[in-house]
């Protein structure tokens, strides 16, 4: 006989590929209703992101179209992004589910690229993002983001000042290049910085947010060290290009993160390799090749993805169209909204361990 119970039972077997564990256990299956022949259900997935989204329906609909007397299945996904775990002495962002920090051991690997198309990805999947640029040495994703000379407007309430962030590409965002003066020295701009990535994380009408995106300062400093030390983080991702040195820093980065229990959810290689525009069948390895993987294996933390020097993507960047939406079909945007689903697929695994 074919009821609810009949088709969560045949479902129960079906995991979530990424939590190994059963979808109906999960309670991803949700809303399970038939009529005649016709079963139709809600699968809802931990992030809307999901990079195997398709795979998991397929599988749902073989398991249920196993029963007898079944002639259609209709699947419903939506989403529910889970809420990190914080520590006692953290305050959290209220409203924000994950927040993931986007670092690199070293200046110019391009931090800021790749910080900017993982939010403006992970908004295309229809989750809610804020990017925080707390980069006080080149703050230039508002540039990045289209969102250059923007004024933020403050309000004032019972909690004091609070910013409105600025908005575009379904990301909200604020930066360091909205408050402090481009002209003053770093070594100025410096002792600010705690400060500011506070008022950033809590005096910012952020909303709901399932991921609020950080661009940080390159190295190993004070922002990471607040950063921990203030809010629940689900994790940092570390962003460098095939060069020794580059590895290096980012050997030093990941170690960092790990001495003050941030989780690094991996690493991404830039400027893996060079694609000509008039020739873009070719690859160029300008920086040598490999270097990612195999620091990813010393290391042993996950090579995210790598992602070509093409030109496109700093002709978006300067634009301030970035290039999973201005060309999301490029070798790039791919590269950069694959890297954006496998986060959010690590960031719901360990919100739910
Ligand atoms: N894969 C790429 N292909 C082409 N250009 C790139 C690529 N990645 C980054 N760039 C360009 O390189 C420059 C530096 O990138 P970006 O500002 O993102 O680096 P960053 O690490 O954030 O630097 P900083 O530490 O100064 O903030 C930019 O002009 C950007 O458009």
């Amino acid at each position: 006989m074919l009821d609810t119970q009949s088709i969560l039972n045949v479902l129960r077997p079906v995991q979530d590929p990424e939590l190994q564990k059963s979808l109906v256990d999960l309670n991803m299956i949700r809303n399970v209703a038939v009529d005649d022949g016709n079963v139709s259900f809600t699968l809802v997935l931990t992030t809307p992101a999901c990079p195997l989204r398709e795979f998991i329906v397929d599988d749902c609909k073989k398991a249920v179209q196993t029963l007898p007397g079944v002639e259609t299945v209709n699947v419903e996904v939506t989403a529910e992004t889970p809420q990190q775990k914080s520590l006692p002495h953290q305050q959290s962002v209220a409203g924000t589910k994950n927040i993931i920090a986007v670092s690199s051991g070293k200046g110019g690997v391009g931090k800021s690229t790749v910080a900017v198309n993982i939010a403006v990805a992970l908004a295309q999947t229809g989750a809610k993002v804020g990017l925080l640029d707390a980069d006080i040495y080149g703050p230039n994703a508002p540039t990045m983001l289209g969102l250059e000379n923007t004024e933020v407007q403050v309000e004032k309430n019972e909690a004091g000042d609070i910013l409105q962030p600025a908005f575009n590409y379904g990301v909200k965002m604020v930066s360091m290049g909205f408050l402090i003066d481009p002209d003053q020295p770093v070594i100025w701009r410096g002792p600010m910085l705690n400060g500011i990535i506070r008022q950033f994380l809590y005096q910012v009408n952020w909303g709901a947010l399932d991921y609020l995106v950080v661009d940080m300062p390159p190295g190993t400093g004070d922002a990471q060290l607040t950063m921990a030390q203030a809010v629940p983080m689900a994790g940092a991702v570390i962003v460098t290009t095939p060069q020794t040195v580059s590895l290096l820093d980012a050997r030093r980065g990941l170690k960092m993160f790990e001495q003050l229990g941030v989780k690094v959810l991996g690493l991404v290689e830039n400027m893996s390799y060079f694609i000509p525009p008039d020739a873009p069948e070719r690859q160029y390895d300008l920086f040598g090749s490999g270097g990612g993987e195999k620091a990813s294996k010393e290391l042993q933390v996950p090579l995210l993805g790598c992602i070509p020097l093409e030109i496109a993507l700093r002709e978006g960047g300067d634009k301030g169209i970035p290039i999973v939406m201005s060309a999301p079909e490029s070798a790039s945007a791919q590269a950069l909204t694959a890297i954006a689903q496998n986060i959010a697929a690590k960031v719901s695994v360990a919100a739910l361990a």
